[in-house]
C-alpha cells in the first residue's frame, strides 16, 4: 500500500468549496477527524499517470508555507487529489473580501508576501518551478497563514489553451518576456510572477493591467513597461517588485535574497 495512495473509504466528502477548470474542490474529513480538501479531477483535463508519478514527489515537499499534499485516490476515476484544508480559501478572494481593513495595514500585507516568499524559497532550494504563481493559487488559513498551492500542477494540464503562451487561458499577466517568447520557465520566471503577486497583495486583489487585453499586455511587457506602484504601497516595497520585473532573468533576485530584503524592510517599517 503506497504512502501517497489514500483509501476512498477513509474519505467523507462535505460541502463544495469551489470549482475551476480542472474540477470541483470539496471540503472533506479523512478517517473521520482530519480536515482535508479534495479536488476531483475532471476526466481528460490532466495527464493522470504523469501526475500520479509527480504526487510521490509532491508529498515529500513539506514547508509551513506550502499547502501540504496528503495524497491521491488513483484507483478510481475521477482521480481525487487530497490536500490540507485552508479555512479562508484563496488569497485573491481574501484580499478582495477584506480590502477595507487590509488597505490600511501594510505590515500585514508585507507579512503575507514574506510567507509566500518563504514557501517559494523552499521550492527554489529544491529546484522546483511553480509555473503558475499568483494570488489565486495561494490559500489562507487561520492566524493569517498564507500558503502556496498548485505548485507544479501546470505541467500536467492537457488543455493547450492553458499551457501554450498563445493560448486563451494562459496566465499572460504573470509571465515574463522569456516565457511569452520562448515558454522558458525557471525559478526566475517564478520571481517575475512573485512580483505580480506582490502587486496583487498591495492592490488588495485588483486585476494586474486592469482591463488591458492579453495582446496589449504582451506588447507592453516586451517594451519594458511595468505595473505602476499600488496606492497603498511603500516606495521601498515597490522597488522590490521592480527588481522582480528585470527584463533579463539573470538580473532578477533569487527568492532567498528576496526573503532577506523583505524581512529587512518589515523590521524597519512595522
Ligand atoms: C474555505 O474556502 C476554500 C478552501 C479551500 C479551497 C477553496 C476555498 N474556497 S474559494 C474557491 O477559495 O472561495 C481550496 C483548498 C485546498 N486545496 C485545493 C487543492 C486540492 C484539494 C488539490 C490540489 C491542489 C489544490 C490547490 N485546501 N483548502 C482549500
Amino acid at each position: 500500500h503506497d504512502k501517497w495512495e489514500i483509501d476512498h473509504d477513509d474519505l467523507m466528502l462535505l460541502e463544495e468549496l469551489g470549482s475551476g477548470q480542472f474540477g470541483v474542490v470539496r471540503r472533506g474529513k479523512w478517517r473521520g477527524s482530519i480536515d482535508v480538501a479534495v479536488k476531483m479531477m475532471k476526466e481528460g483535463t490532466m495527464s493522470e499517470d504523469d501526475f500520479i508519478e509527480e504526487a510521490k514527489v509532491m508529498t515529500k515537499l513539506q514547508h509551513t508555507n506550502l499547502v501540504q499534499l496528503y495524497g491521491v485516490c488513483s484507483k478510481n476515476r475521477p482521480i481525487f487529489i487530497v490536500t490540507e484544508y485552508m479555512r479562508y480559501g484563496s488569497l485573491l478572494n481574501h484580499l478582495r473580501r477584506h480590502e477595507q481593513s487590509l488597505s490600511s495595514n501594510q505590515g500585514l500585507l508585507l507579512d503575507m508576501c514574506i510567507q509566500v516568499c518563504k514557501g517559494m524559497a523552499y521550492l527554489e532550494r529544491h529546484n522546483y518551478i511553480h509555473r503558475d504563481l499568483a494570488a489565486r493559487n495561494c490559500l489562507v488559513g487561520t492566524d493569517n497563514i498564507v500558503k502556496v498551492a498548485d505548485f507544479g500542477l501546470a505541467r500536467y494540464v492537457l488543455d493547450d489553451q492553458y499551457t501554450s503562451s498563445g493560448g486563451s487561458k494562459f496566465p499572460i499577466k504573470w509571465a515574463p518576456p522569456e516565457v511569452l517568447n520562448y515558454t522558458r520557465f525557471s525559478s526566475k520566471s517564478d520571481i517575475w510572477a512573485y512580483g505580480v503577486l506582490m502587486w496583487e497583495v498591495f492592490s488588495c486583489g485588483k486585476m494586474p493591467y486592469g482591463r488591458l487585453k492579453n495582446a496589449e499586455v504582451v506588447e507592453r511587457v516586451q517594451k519594458g513597461l511595468i505595473l505602476e506602484k499600488p496606492k497603498a504601497c511603500y516606495k521601498e516595497v515597490y522597488d522590490v517588485m521592480r527588481k522582480c520585473w528585470a527584463h533579463l532573468p539573470e538580473n532578477r533576485p533569487s527568492f532567498k535574497v528576496l526573503k532577506e530584503t523583505l524581512v529587512g524592510i518589515s523590521q524597519r517599517i512595522v
